[in-house]
């Protein structure tokens, strides 16, 4: 009895977490000043630095990315699709746990839309990418809100789903602690370099890079891009 009493309390606590944060981004209005907070006018720096840091890794540059196939993880309403994947891939499919941000996402990304394939309303922590069906996984600005098993369990369903000679990226606020902080506000965890890298190792992936995001303001936390393979 005693031991079902804790798992439940532990669900419960899990529940709360990710239902915090679902409902924080409910109340989030569906546009690049939405997704980022704020601070819309990263954006073109942010899409740059992407852009250089994925470049060396497609067939064109001599790597072994085809650009085939994207998928765009905690897409919001698409603004990495719009501006880094759909230039470069022929086809990209978006998942998204908010459900007005993938109800205006087509209208967002306009014409282009579609070349959008799928867009799948879940979470990451329940989401299974389609085995060898990608080219390109990115993960950008939602990784925080999985808990460290599911964030594990992920990479390993992502691992999956990559296809040969694909590659996953993941672009992500870190902190320089001793260890993960956890906002309230939004339900999300910002962790240190070396516990990503550690969660990383842990699903199997082989650190490919990772390098920092250059040209940020001064008062946003470092920003860091990794390629696993
Ligand atoms: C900071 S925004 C970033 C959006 C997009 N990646 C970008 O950079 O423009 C975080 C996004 O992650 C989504 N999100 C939060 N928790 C999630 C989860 N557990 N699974 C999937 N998406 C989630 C939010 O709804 C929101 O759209």
């Amino acid at each position: 009895m005693e031991t079902n009493k804790k798992e439940e309390g532990a669900h419960d606590v899990q529940d709360k977490f990710y239902t915090d944060a679902k409902d924080y981004w409910a109340s989030v209005t569906p546009t690049v000043d939405g997704m980022l907070g704020g601070f819309a006018k990263i954006s073109p720096t942010d899409i740059n630095g992407s852009k250089s840091f994925l470049r060396p890794y497609l067939k064109i540059s001599g790597g072994s990315v085809t650009p085939k196939c994207a998928l765009d993880c905690g897409a919001g309403i698409g603004r990495i699709t719009k501006r880094l994947l759909l230039p470069i891939f022929e086809t990209v499919d978006m998942v998204e746990q908010d459900q007005h941000f993938c109800d205006n996402a087509r209208a967002f990304i306009g014409p282009e839309s579609s070349r959008v394939t799928n867009i799948f309303c879940s979470g990451l922590q329940d989401f299974v990418p389609a085995a060898g069906a990608y080219d390109v996984i990115w993960s950008q600005w939602v990784l925080g809100h999985l808990e460290d098993e599911d964030l594990v369990r992920f990479f390993q369903r992502c691992q999956a789903g990559l296809s040969k000679g694909g590659i996953m990226v993941v672009k992500e606020n870190t902190v320089e602690a001793d260890g993960k902080t956890f906002d309230e506000s939004d339900s999300s965890y910002t962790r240190t370099r070396a516990e990503l890298r550690d969660c990383m190792l842990k699903a199997g992936f082989k650190i490919l890079a990772d390098q920092k995001q250059k040209d940020f303001p001064k008062d946003l936390y470092p920003v860091y891009m990794f390629a696993l393979q």
